[in-house]
């Protein structure tokens, strides 16, 4: 192996961190300079000293964001590696907007910069700083704790690529938000970002919605319709609830992401696409493949660069912070912010949030909406929390209630599609069908695919049930308890 060589220059006011870094670095075999302040810095790199560059954000004369694209414009090939205690998305993001090679959260691991650093000597890469004007000046991913900072420095390193991202996280947990943070800050943000939720389309309809439809594709197709991939060309396709794509459907996007060309339903002509393909699930996808609903195939064509959203409950140290932005969020529409005491804030630290993310935002804004108080202490949240778990199991009953009008809404959707005509025919096995299918796929899963309880717990007969898996073809996976 031959010793690494080449000469670093570091730029920190923290005479620890410089210390640290020096022995690192030169025991690694490297020349180092040191200083304190960005003027020195900008001396160097201007007279054409160093190979490489470590700087933190905030130095005692300037800002470091401020000087980079200087630094790029003049030279362009030397990788700038950023650190920073600010730990926010934004910082990550301007680090990756601004031209940095690599943004380092701090306190990082000494073996993980020596690792970057040679890397970055090695195949040094002429990044071109993108310009930061046009980017939304909103905060649109709140929390540092550890696992959100993780995510944002991959978010930042794909930020100037076109790769596919695979989201997965529970209900509630920002998918959409970070696939949108993608989109906007990427280099695609002048493109569309299209979003489509695969569990929110009549099954059948899906094709027609992602490619479109050609005049007379199927009985009802007045016009030619354009889908998802034309609307989002030059920009980003969101694919949302991606576990519930019909098999069908999966195939056809299989074989447009091999081959970057489509076709319409009922039509001939390959249509070329340009678009970036962010997918999201809250399921698991592998136990969907093991059980024959998902391709195996189109999920490694999708999941290039997996994304996990961690619950809450694993990152509590976030619930200040989410806080105080949804109380800063309803201050705008004109609700009064509040103040969390301590008691409190350990009672939401102790709480499990299924709903995640958007829980808290629906607590903050009902907190903010129902309360004179300014501080929310222990008791008040106490009693909130308490009806909040009545209000879900409330919404649960509610949702049984309102299956008729989940049909009545599938069904305009559905009829909006056909226009004047009439869809195809069988209409009442169809819709029987969707229900039938996700209620006794959701029974076998609860009975671990015992179709004796299964049957109980649906009230019908295990015959007629044996029979409904098998019309429907519905996988029954048995599994131990
Ligand atoms: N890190 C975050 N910072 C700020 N807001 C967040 C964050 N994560 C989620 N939110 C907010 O919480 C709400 C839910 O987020 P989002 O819709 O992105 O979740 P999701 O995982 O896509 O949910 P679902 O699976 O139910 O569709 C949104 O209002 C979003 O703005």
């Amino acid at each position: 192996m031959t010793m690494p060589t080449g000469t670093i220059l570091v730029a920190d006011d923290d005479a620890a961190i410089r210390t640290v870094l020096n022995q690192a670095l030169s025991r690694a075999g490297y020349t180092v300079r040191l200083t304190s302040n960005a003027s020195t810095l900008w001396r160097w790199i201007s007279s054409g000293d160093g190979d490489l560059v470590i700087t933190d954000v905030v130095m005692p004369d300037e800002n470091i964001f401020d000087v980079l694209p200087r630094m790029k414009k003049m030279r362009p090939e030397l990788p700038v590696l950023v650190m920073s205690a600010q730990n926010t998305f934004m910082t990550a993001i301007k680090a990756s907007e601004k031209g940095a090679y690599e943004y380092l959260p701090k306190p990082f691991d000494l073996k993980e910069l020596t690792n970057i650093v040679q890397r970055a000597m090695e195949e040094p890469k002429k990044r071109p700083a993108l310009d930061m004007d046009d980017a939304g000046e909103g905060m649109p991913l709140v929390g540092r704790s550890p696992a959100m900072q993780e995510i944002y420095r991959v978010l930042a390193r794909l930020m100037q690529t076109d790769l596919t991202v695979m989201i997965n996280g529970e209900s509630g947990t920002g998918k959409e938000l970070v696939a949108r943070a993608l989109h906007d800050y990427g280099k695609r943000r002048n493109g569309p970002f299209v979003a489509i939720n695969m569990a929110a389309i009549p099954r059948d309809l899906i094709e027609a919605e992602l490619f479109g439809h050609e005049k007379g594709a199927f009985t009802g197709a007045q016009n030619r319709s354009s889908g998802r991939f034309e609307q989002a060309d030059g920009g980003t396709l969101f694919l949302d609830e991606i576990g519930d794509m019909p098999m069908e459907a999966q195939t056809r996007l299989l074989r447009v992401l091999q081959q970057g060309e489509y076709t319409t339903v009922g039509g001939r002509t390959p249509i070329k696409t340009d678009v970036r393909i962010v997918a999201a699930t809250n399921k698991d996808l592998r136990h969907l493949i093991n059980q024959g609903l998902f391709r195996e195939d189109l999920y490694f064509r999708l999941n290039v660069v997996p994304i996990r959203l961690p619950p809450l409950r694993e990152r509590v140290e976030d619930i200040p912070d989410l806080a105080r932005h949804f109380f800063s969020l309803v201050e705008k529409e004109g609700l009064q912010a509040k103040q969390i005491d301590q008691g409190a804030l350990n009672m939401l630290r102790r709480y499990r949030w299924p709903g995640n993310v958007r829980e808290l935002e629906n607590l903050v804004r009902r907190l903010a909406a129902l309360y004179p108080q300014d501080v929310i202490s222990e008791s008040l949240l106490e009693q909130e929390l308490s009806q909040q778990e009545t209000a879900t199991a409330t919404e649960e009953v509610t949702e049984t209630i309102n299956l008729g009008g989940a049909v009545e809404r599938y069904l305009s959707g559905y009829f909006d599609t056909f226009g004047e005509a009439l869809p195809p025919p069988g209409l009442y096995h169809r819709i029987l069908r969707e229900v039938e299918y996700p209620l006794i796929s959701a029974a076998l899963a609860a009975t671990r695919g015992n179709q004796i309880k299964a049957a109980e717990l649906l009230g019908v007969n295990r015959n007629t049930l044996r029979k409904k898996i098998r019309d429907l073809d519905i996988q029954v996976l048995r599994s131990a308890r």
